[in-house]
């Protein structure tokens, strides 16, 4: 069983990850680590902060010269703005006098429509949002990441399976139905603004955005993940908590923003007929049993039918809209306008990446559960004798 855990704030002077349960041998070094974060950053409609902060990742324990050890694998990933924020945001208490004297210090008291702001200060008594946007903020997304690049060096080692996403939806703009990516398309996508497959559907995405930035606005949209090579088998039928669907959905649903999942065709299946929603089954030339479409997403009762999996993550928009929405100041009960300094005006592109992540987590935990192993040596043995087996090959 793999678990895991993050901590940190937004302006803190790092974040921390853990990850538990991980067998030994895996290869992951930090560059692989700095390389998704630095993923994660991209995309058209980031705002400011994401062009001056840097990641700096430090693989803290679990890893020896570049392989894992059967411990928990600890990252840290440091924050290069720490510096201006060191008395704001220090652990220790710090002088009145001083905090009094800084701007970024004041009291946050006109919480944001759509963000944690109003909720978290009443249910954890304070008078002040930072503690609560802090923690809120989807800057923790970067130790998400870095765990999932650990997760997805295990799945590509024992099964050979490769986690990609793209972005198919940025506001009113739509990638065209049916494209999938191969993993031979990851780098295209990469190097796209918006992290699309189909270059028209990402000018249009890039004009949506312009748009939304010239008017004061904001978006969401929605990024697909699609697993290539897992094996059938990862999750069960028989216990709702077991279900791969209802695993990863709650995966996707825990990040930040993410209002809708969706596992293949989903919320169109239900508008479809029986006759043509389901995957009809068939004998290639190989003899080998497969799925002539892929409309359910590759899962079928819960558990993955070694066709691709694709599952669907939504996003809303971003809370904080520069042409500020109506709310409260909670010092005074008085009509306001919530508080905004700079935002991204879209970061579904970023939102892919961390979706990546949280996928190859549950896929990772699932592999162990169904495989075991203690070395990567061992889950690949298993997972081969596994395959072998098949009833129904
Ligand atoms: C990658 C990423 C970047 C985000 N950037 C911002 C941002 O710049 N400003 C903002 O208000 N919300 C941003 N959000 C969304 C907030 O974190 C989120 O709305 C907030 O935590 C409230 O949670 P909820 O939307 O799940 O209700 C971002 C989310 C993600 C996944
Ligand atoms: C720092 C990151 O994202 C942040 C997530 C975020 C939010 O409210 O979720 C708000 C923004 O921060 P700020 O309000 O300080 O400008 C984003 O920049 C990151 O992704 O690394």
């Amino acid at each position: 069983m793999l678990r895991w855990i993050t901590a940190g704030e937004s302006h803190g002077p790092a974040l921390t990850a853990v990850l538990e349960g991980l067998p030994a041998g895996v290869r992951v070094t930090s560059t692989d680590v700095a390389d998704d974060l630095a993923r994660r950053r991209l995309g058209y409609g980031r705002g400011a902060r994401m062009s001056f902060e840097r990641d700096e990742v430090q693989l803290l324990g679990g890893v020896r010269h570049g392989l894992s050890q059967g411990g928990p694998v600890a990252v840290q990933v440091g924050n290069t703005e720490w510096p201006k924020w060191e008395q704001v945001m220090s652990a220790d208490p710090v002088d009145e006098e001083v905090l009094a004297g800084l701007a970024r210090n004041a009291a946050l008291t006109r919480p944001r429509p759509g963000h944690a702001d109003l909720v978290g200060m009443q249910k954890y008594d304070v008078d002040d949002a930072r503690p609560i946007l802090e923690r809120a903020s989807a800057r923790e997304t970067a130790a998400r990441v870095a765990l999932g690049v650990v997760a997805k060096k295990f799945l590509e080692q024992v099964l050979g399976a490769s986690v990609l996403s793209h972005v198919v939806r940025i506001g009113g703009a739509v990638a065209p139905a049916g494209s999938v990516p191969e993993p031979g398309d990851l780098e295209r996508v990469d190097a796209d603004p918006v992290r699309a497959l189909d270059p028209a559907a990402s000018a249009a995405m890039v004009e949506e955005i312009d748009r939304a930035h010239k008017d004061g606005d904001t978006l969401g949209g929605v990024v697909e993940v699609v697993v290539h090579g897992l094996p059938p088998g990862l999750g069960s039928h028989v216990h709702w908590d077991r279900r791969i669907d209802a695993r990863l959905a709650g995966a996707l649903m825990g990040i930040q923003a993410i209002k809708g999942v969706e596992v293949g065709d989903g919320f169109e299946l239900a508008a479809t007929p029986g006759s043509r929603a389901h995957d009809e089954i068939e004998t290639d030339d190989a003899g080998h049993v497969r799925r002539r479409s892929g409309r359910s997403g590759g899962t079928e009762g819960g558990m993955t039918t070694g066709e691709v999996l694709r599952v669907r993550a939504a996003m809303k928009p971003i809370a904080t809209v520069p042409r500020a929405l109506d709310t409260i100041d909670t010092a005074t009960g008085e009509a306001a306008k919530a508080h905004h300094q700079r935002s991204d005006v879209c970061a579904v592109p970023a939102a892919g990446v961390v979706a990546e992540a949280m996928v190859a987590l549950v896929l990772a935990d699932a592999v162990l559960e169904k495989f075991g192993g203690d070395s990567v040596g061992e889950t690949r043995r298993n997972v081969q004798g596994y395959l072998e087996h098949l009833r129904v090959k």
